[in-house]
């Protein structure tokens, strides 16, 4: 069962952060933690998961389009996902490390494209009632430094085009939403090295299971 929603036995898990933080390298290290503790794992991620959700995510990463359109996409996406794809697995025992979740639209489409947050949580309650990640990983860094990671690195999509002022706005509502729900959210300094990075998702990840098996 997870630890903080009692009736279901697969841990939900969401990682975050800005477009550079790091969280793709770092998700493989959540999956391992998670495999080396006995427990079946899917590793899954938004826009996306599903047949339609990818075709939205080619949508959403390369059409140009108004921000409450991204949000509606990012929504519809998510209505087939957590349907098909998150909700069977957790149900049947399966933890689900998803990589972005709801709290990526409150970000982005909220604080990056000034789409009311009572919006974004009212197609929330509609999409996934009652359902929220256990525990949300948040791999932090300044929008400088994240830039300048994108910039050595690869093609940019339509969102890793954005200004740093854009990411500054992400990553300012990312972090109120953390110090909103503590219990729930873990803060990782992303500038560190990946090494250290990945040492504290560990000792986070361990706690967090062994919290659960004293349940
Ligand atoms: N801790 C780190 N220190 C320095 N460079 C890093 C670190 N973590 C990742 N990188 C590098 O930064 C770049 C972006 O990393 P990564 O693809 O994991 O970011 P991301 O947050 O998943 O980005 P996106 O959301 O745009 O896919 C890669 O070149 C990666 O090797
Ligand atoms: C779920 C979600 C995602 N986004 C943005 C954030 C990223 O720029 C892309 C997804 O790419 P990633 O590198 O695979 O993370 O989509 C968003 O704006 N709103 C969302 O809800």
């Amino acid at each position: 069962m997870s630890a903080l929603n009692p009736y279901r036995p697969g841990l939900f898990i969401s990682l975050e952060g800005i477009d550079g933080a790091g969280k793709s390298t770092q998700l493989q290290t959540v999956v391992d933690v998670l495999r080396a503790a006995n427990r079946q794992v899917m590793l899954t991620r938004e826009p996306g998961g599903t047949e339609i959700g990818e075709k939205i995510r080619e949508l959403l990463l390369h059409e140009t389009m108004r921000p409450a359109t991204e949000a509606l996409l990012m929504f519809a996406a998510r209505q087939e996902h957590v349907l098909r794809v998150i909700e069977p697995a957790l149900l049947g025992g399966t933890d689900v490390v998803c990589d972005r979740f709801t709290a990526a639209t409150l970000a982005y489409q909220g604080g990056g494209k000034g789409i009311p947050t009572e919006r974004l949580e009212a197609l929330a309650r509609w999409v996934h009632p009652g359902l929220c990640p256990d525990c949300i990983i948040l791999i932090d860094v300044p929008p400088e430094v994240a830039a300048q990671r994108l910039e050595q690195t690869r093609q940019r999509d339509r969102f890793e085009q954005e200004s740093v002022d854009f990411f500054a706005r992400v990553r300012a509502n990312y972090l109120q939403q953390a110090a909103s729900s503590p219990e729930k959210w873990r803060v990782i300094d992303g500038t560190q090295t990946p090494e250290a990075v990945q040492k504290t998702i560990t000792g986070y990840l361990n706690k967090v299971l062994q919290e659960f098996d004293s349940k």
